[in-house]
């Protein structure tokens, strides 16, 4: 096992050498080694778990004393995560990290999943920013001309790795591509974990798309044994999981219990969430996405519930994000800087202690919202939120929400999800489409929308019902026009292509394929490791 040969198939040169270090890869070789094969039975596990009924979800009964012990608590935050009243997120892409960086929020989320296309430059390029930004070497002239430098304040950074589905298939042991979340993980701990200690922060993460306890009992050990092998005190590190599938919903106490002497709390990553949701109710059509807002009884249960139960275990409540952009229109961006306003009072007066802006131009809409509540405070943990209960009939209550699809809605679904796979697979993993920001999350709800209108044969405003034929059509229809106004050079073309390509498969499937990402990846971006036909083979393919 341990004398399996490790291949780099990627470029290993320049600055990618840097990162890349023998030392490094040998750092990330262990921790597969150690991990590789629980990841695999993780992956299985979720297989076989999505045979159940999802409408018949509940809490486990096997982990009720957990949820009943009122005595345990996560450790006390660590300082600079104390106060987390606005985070951004975002790429780390040079110049995006710069302006990050300088943007005022009280953290930076560095996002290796739902923001980033993980092109082999995308990832070490990325890992190669963080570095240079904590040494102080962060700069870049963009071609117009300006400079971008780092100010003297930094906010404290947290690093998202991809989640536990996808692979890393530019390094192999074995023949066999390692974990993309502990490549992310393992290169940033490699390289930042001391530049961060010798700053008085530390190695922060954002753990994201968990499934289930088990989940999080897997990235605990991998803390564990990674700050052993690095000789960090145990405890150094810190996550803050997402709750952004259904049936992580059912298991907050369990993660923050399994990860409790590393967490920083949970966030409420809702645009996943809702695409769980979609995904893994083929008993219940949902309305186009501007219905499903945060205050639809499902949603609003669960983030209730979140709320409860970090306050309770004297954990942080991290709100989401508000998917709108900035226009440059006035109106526009007053309606965009309104819509975040309102989310975040939401927020703030349910009991979250911080929440996520997409744009440095939304930062201070943020902060004034929360500075207005907490004042002086760092949070509001105080607020045990004891009023509030949730069932699972609650969690799963989807069906007082009446289905009306519109052929705009449709349109608008086929046309995100064209233009979002066409800009991933050209290495951009967010976007701005008609104001609003699109990352894997959103379109993935986009596409799953569309293959549940498909197979449900959702009834139009227009007299027929949704198809796989009418879809076909509107992505063809699209595509016309972006030719015929010269929209598409070659590449975009190629890229395109492709993207309806991936999208019909996706759209036809008998079962609600899991990722779009992770099909996208084998097909397009692994460096030959396959063509597989469906998703399904994609995913056993990972
Ligand atoms: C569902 C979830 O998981 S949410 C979390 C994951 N998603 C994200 O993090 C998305 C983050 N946001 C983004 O990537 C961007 O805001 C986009 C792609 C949506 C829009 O970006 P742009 O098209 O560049 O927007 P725009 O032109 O208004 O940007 C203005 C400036 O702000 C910068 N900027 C915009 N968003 C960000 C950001 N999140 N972080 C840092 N800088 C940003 C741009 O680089 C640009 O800089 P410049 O003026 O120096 O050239
Ligand atoms: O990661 C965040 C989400 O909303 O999805
Ligand atoms: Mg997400």
């Amino acid at each position: 096992m341990g004398g399996e040969e490790v291949t780099i198939t990627g470029t290993t040169d320049g600055r990618y050498s840097e990162i890349l270090t023998p030392e490094a890869i040998a750092f990330v070789v262990a921790l597969d080694r150690e991990f590789g094969a629980r990841r695999v039975q993780i992956l299985e596990r979720r297989r076989r778990r999505r045979t159940t009924r999802t409408s018949e979800l509940d809490f486990l009964p096997s982990t009720s004393a957990v949820r009943e012990d009122s005595s345990w608590q996560v450790a006390p935050a660590a300082p600079d995560l104390t106060d987390r009243r606005v985070e951004i997120t975002g790429p780390p892409e040079r110049k995006m990290t710069i302006n990050a960086l300088n943007s005022g929020a009280k953290v930076w989320m560095a996002d290796f999943e739902d923001a980033t296309s993980p092109t082999w430059e995308n990832v070490v390029l990325g890992q190669a920013n963080l570095r240079d930004a904590l040494d102080g070497k962060l700069d870049y002239t963009a071609p117009d001309g300006r400079e971008y430098k780092v100010g003297a304040d930094l906010p404290t950074i947290m690093v998202r790795p991809r989640g536990w589905h996808l692979p890393e298939a530019h390094l192999r042991v074995g023949g066999r591509p390692v974990s993309a979340s502990l490549f992310d993980f393992g290169l940033y701990l490699f390289h930042c974990a001391q530049r961060q200690l010798d700053r008085g922060s530390g190695p922060y993460f954002y753990l994201p798309k968990l499934e289930s306890h088990l989940e999080a009992r897997l990235w605990n050990d991998v803390f564990v044994f990674a700050q052993e092998q690095l000789g960090i005190p145990r405890g150094t590190i810190r996550a803050t999981v997402l709750i952004e599938t259904i049936t992580a919903a059912f298991e907050m106490d369990e993660i923050l219990y399994e990860l409790r002497e590393h967490s920083a709390g949970l966030n409420a990553g809702r645009w996943d969430y809702l695409f769980s949701m979609i995904k893994n109710r083929p008993d219940v059509v949902l309305p186009e996405r501007s219905q499903v807002t945060m205050t639809a009884p499902f949603m609003r249960a669960y983030t209730e519930l979140l709320v409860r139960t970090c306050h309770r275990r004297g954990a942080h409540a991290i709100g989401g994000m508000a998917a709108v952009v900035p226009s440059r229109d006035p109106v526009a961006a007053k309606r965009a800087l309104n819509q975040v306003r309102q989310d975040k009072r939401r927020e703030v007066g349910d009991g979250f202690d911080g929440s996520w802006v997409a744009h440095p131009g939304l930062v201070a809409t943020c902060r004034e919202v929360f500075d207005q509540w907490l004042g002086a405070e760092p949070h509001q943990i105080v607020r045990k939120r004891d009023d509030v209960r949730v069932t699972a009939t609650d969690l799963l209550d989807v069906k007082t929400l009446g289905v009306q699809v519109t052929e705009v809605a449709l349109r608008n679904n086929s046309s995100v999800a064209l233009r979002y796979i066409a800009a991933w697979l050209g290495g951009r993993g967010a976007v701005a489409l008609g104001g609003l920001m699109e990352d894997a999350a959103t379109a993935e709800i986009c596409r799953a929308q569309l293959w549940q209108w498909i197979h449900a044969g959702t009834p139009t405003d227009y007299g027929v019902p949704v198809s796989a034929a009418l879809v076909t059509r509107m992505l063809r229809e699209e595509l016309d026009v972006l030719s015929e106004t010269g929209a598409l050079d070659e590449d975009s073309a190629r890229r395109f292509g492709q993207a309806r390509t991936l999208l019909t498969v996706l759209l036809t499937e008998r079962t609600c394929p899991e990722f779009l990402t992770l099909p996208a990846y084998l097909r397009h971006m692994s460096g030959g490791s396959g063509t597989p036909a469906t998703t399904e083979q994609a995913t056993v393919a990972a």
